[in-house]
This record gives C-alpha cells, sequence and structure tokens, in this order.
C-alpha cells in the first residue's frame, strides 16, 4: 500500500505524513529530502546548482542515501548524517533550481520506487508522477498567510517576509506541484494538525 500526500510549500506535510504513517504502522517518505541532499552537496562542491551533468556526476561518486523511518526521515551521505543540514536558508535557497532539473529529478524518483511498501510518500508529484498508482492520494493546500504564520511559530522571522518567501518558492514549484485527478484536496486553513491527520485517516479506513 502507498498513500501520497502532495501540497504546497509549508501546508502540513510532513508533520501530517509523520502522524498518518504513525498510525498507520509504516514508515514516511520525504522526497523532498533527496533534492534537499542533492543543493547541498552541490553547494558544498561549489558546482553551478543548473549544470545536471555535473550535479548527477557528484552524486554517483557521493551517494545518498534516504532513510524512511515513521517519526521522521534521516539522510545519509557515505558514513555522514546530512539530515540537520538540508533545511538551512542557502538550501532553501537553491532548492528549486535543483529540483527543476530533469536529471535530478529522475535520480530522485529512481531512490523512490526502489523502496519497500508499504509507506506514505510525501512531496509535490508523489500522486501524479512518481506513485501514479498510489491506493490513497491526497493534496494540502492553505494560504500563504495562514502557512507563513504557523512557520512563524518555528522561526524568528515575520510573516510577511516567510510569506513572500513562500509565495516565491510556490512559484518556482508550479510546474512539478499539483494534485492528482483522483486525490482529495485538503484545504488545512480552518483544521489544526491532528485535523488534518483525522480526516485522511477517516477516509483511509
Ligand atoms: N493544520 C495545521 N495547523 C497548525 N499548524 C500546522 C498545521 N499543519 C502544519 N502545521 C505546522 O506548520 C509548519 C509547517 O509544517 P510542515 O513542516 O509539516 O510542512 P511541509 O509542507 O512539510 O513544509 P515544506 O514544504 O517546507 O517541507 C509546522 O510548524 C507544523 O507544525
Ligand atoms: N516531490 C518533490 C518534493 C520536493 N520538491 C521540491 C520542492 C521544493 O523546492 C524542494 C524541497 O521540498 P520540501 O522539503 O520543502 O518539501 O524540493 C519537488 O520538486 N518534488
Amino acid at each position: 500500500m502507498i498513500v501520497t500526500i502532495d501540497g504546497v510549500a509549508a501546508s502540513g506535510k510532513s508533520s501530517v505524513s509523520s502522524g498518518v504513517a504513525q498510525a498507520l504502522g509504516v514508515p514516511y517518505v520525504s522526497s523532498g529530502l533527496l533534492y534537499r541532499a542533492a543543493t547541498l552537496l552541490g553547494l558544498e562542491a561549489n558546482l553551478d546548482l543548473h549544470d545536471a551533468p555535473q550535479l548527477l556526476t557528484l552524486l554517483g561518486t557521493r551517494p545518498v542515501h534516504l532513510e524512511p523511518l515513521a517519526g521522521g526521515n534521516r539522510v545519509w551521505q557515505a558514513g555522514r548524517e546530512l539530515t540537520d543540514e538540508l533545511h538551512s536558508t542557502r538550501v532553501d535557497r537553491g532548492v528549486s533550481v535543483v529540483a527543476a532539473l530533469p536529471e535530478v529529478r529522475a535520480w530522485v524518483d529512481a531512490q523512490l520506487r526502489a523502496l519497500p511498501e508499504p509507506f506514505v510518500a510525501e512531496g509535490r508529484d508523489m500522486g501524479t508522477n512518481v506513485f501514479p498508482h498510489a491506493s490513497h492520494k491526497f493534496y494540502l493546500t492553505a494560504s500563504a498567510r495562514i502557512r507563513a504564520e504557523r512557520r512563524a511559530r518555528e522561526r524568528p522571522e515575520d510573516v510577511p517576509a516567510i510569506e513572500a518567501a513562500l509565495q516565491r518558492r510556490d512559484e518556482l514549484d508550479t510546474v512539478q506541484s499539483a494534485p492528482a485527478p483522483d486525490a482529495l484536496v485538503i484545504d488545512t486553513g480552518p483544521l489544526d494538525l491532528q485535523g488534518v491527520i483525522d480526516t485522511i485517516l477517516t477516509r483511509l479506513r
């Protein structure tokens, strides 16, 4: 069984996926972490992030491993854990460029499709492109203002600055982020975190 949870930036994909996965007793898979890992390694190697052949060569020589767990995902490059470095501001700024490269998307998709079922997969194109055969699909939305207010509770930045950055990311992600035709679209604005998780679990049962 594969459940896909896609959505716009900061719509609650990872928190909701983790809650749903824990309730089901399966791992969840955070696809965005692989794009973030490719970006981090590219930045550390001083590569031009638009240069797909160079990035793919780097990823070939320094293989990245995603460890999906119900409570949170970890990312490794050989013996080094990258997880805590993947949400830095410089990775946030570069990741949309890397995620737009078809070669990098194919690299991520191959790793995701090799994972053993069952799992909950979250990202932008899990239900449309990577797992179109998934048994249950969801797509999370909320206004940029509400998402910024939620983020502001965990970061020392003001709401308008976060809102502007989220709108910019939404625009850059538009190409790969759309609900599958058979996905249930959930506006998380009026719901708390547990309310979103319960909506999904009710549908699954
Ligand atoms: N329905 C909700 N009500 C209140 N807060 C929420 C809700 N859903 C998520 N949050 C909070 O919003 C923030 C963003 O959630 P989360 O990191 O899960 O989003 P995301 O879609 O995975 O983000 P990104 O696209 O950056 O990876 C977190 O602080 C989370 O606790
Ligand atoms: N399936 C996916 C997952 C993520 N991305 C892009 C979108 C973001 O720019 C970036 C990081 O994702 P996040 O960790 O914020 O969910 O990766 C994508 O294009 N497709």
